[in-house]
């Protein structure tokens, strides 16, 4: 399809050599009411990459979010976007380059999704065979069928089918940032992770760098390059790749947010590698169906060996089997990564 952004490769950290897209720089939010919702904020968000804010009620993740786009304007520091102030960037000509995507999606209900999704090639002066064009390419991506579903109005959708219109409106003008606010909360936890993984997927594909805001920590470690923990004030508690939030959570603040879920989530989050297992005697060929790859999920490993006739399941790379995994072996895989030197503090 087209469009995309070039990115660094899927599920790596950029390389410290790119320039950030965006930049909180000592970024203040006092309302008027003198609420300081945001203090001293700095963060930034790499080219390509999708950086989560969670954290819970109030602590100021929308308020971030909004100084973005200038929906809510900073009272102190900087935001800059490709190395501009956004505060000197003209607001509407802003809101064309970042996608904006919010809970209850706002859609126009008097419009059709296919009117919906075009409001920004609209807004831009394609010609209509371009934003016809495009259009059903998004919906296509998004998994809705434009032959279905272009001519519906929004009252005649699921609430899942209006969050993918709120997607695909967001990103059909291919913008390099795209800004979401609780994207998938209205869902159901099927859906939602169905929705998420195709949400990564197009990410991917179309190197969107993504600000995400959630107050659902499996969402988040699930979505995001790196995540950022908030406390009240937006105080930034701790801010790296979901792997170590989940191994070393830095504050209590961070530990709490995990809550007794974390190694259930760190179960989810990790993988097996070559390390955590345990040899075989002998070989006993190719893989077969009660074999997992080098590279599956903790989770998945736990799932097989509670099928499985015996205490191991064997692991392979590609044709050939590794080497197997047992209960000591996952327990192994845990702790290492609870002790991994790699991590970042
Ligand atoms: N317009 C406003 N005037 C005064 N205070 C505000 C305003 N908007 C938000 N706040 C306050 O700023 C703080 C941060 O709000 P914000 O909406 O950014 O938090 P949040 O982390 O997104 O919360 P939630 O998860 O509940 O959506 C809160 O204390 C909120 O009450």
């Amino acid at each position: 399809m087209a469009g995309g952004h070039p990115r660094p490769a899927a599920g790596t950290t950029p390389s410290p050599g790119d320039a950030p897209v965006i930049v909180l720089d000592g970024v203040r939010k006092e309302y008027p009411d003198g609420t300081v919702a945001v203090d001293r904020m700095d963060l930034t968000v790499a080219r390509g990459e999708l950086l989560v804010l969670v954290g819970a009620s109030g602590c100021g993740k929308s308020t971030t979010l909004r100084m973005v786009n200038r929906l809510v304007e900073p009272t102190g520091g900087r935001v800059l976007l490709e190395g501009r102030d956004v505060t000197r960037t003209d607001p509407v000509a802003l809101r064309r380059r970042i996608g904006y995507v919010i809970q209850d999606v706002g859609l126009f209900p008097h419009r059709t999704v296919a009117q919906n999704v075009a409001t920004v090639p609209h807004l831009l002066g394609w010609p209509q065979d371009r934003t016809r064009a495009r259009t059903t390419d998004i919906l296509d991506l998004v998994g809705l069928d434009p032959a279905t579903f272009a001519r519906r109005y929004p009252h005649q959708l699921s609430g899942g089918q209006r969050q993918r219109v709120g997607v695909a409106r967001a990103l059909v003008a291919d913008p390099p940032v795209l800004l979401m606010d609780e994207p998938f909360g209205a869902v159901d936890p099927g859906a939602r992770r169905r929705l998420q993984d195709e949400f990564s997927r197009i990410q991917r594909e179309l190197g969107t760098t993504v600000i995400l805001v959630t107050h659902d920590v499996d969402e988040a470690v699930r979505l995001g390059d790196r995540v950022a923990v908030l406390a009240p004030g937006g105080r930034v508690e701790q801010v790296a790749d979901p792997l170590t939030v989940l191994a070393r959570p830095r504050t209590d603040v961070v530990a709490d947010l995990l809550g007794r879920g974390r190694l259930t989530r760190l179960l989810a989050a990790g993988r097996l590698t070559a390390a955590d297992l345990d040899p075989v005697s002998p070989p006993d060929g190719g893989p077969d169906a009660g074999t997992l790859p080098v590279g599956a999920s903790l989770d998945e490993a736990l799932a097989a060996l509670t099928r499985a006739d015996d205490d191991a399941v064997t692991v392979h790379d590609g044709g050939s089997v590794v080497g197997s995994i047992g209960p000591s072996g996952l327990v192994r895989a845990l702790r290492r990564l609870l002790d991994d030197e790699v991590l970042t503090p």
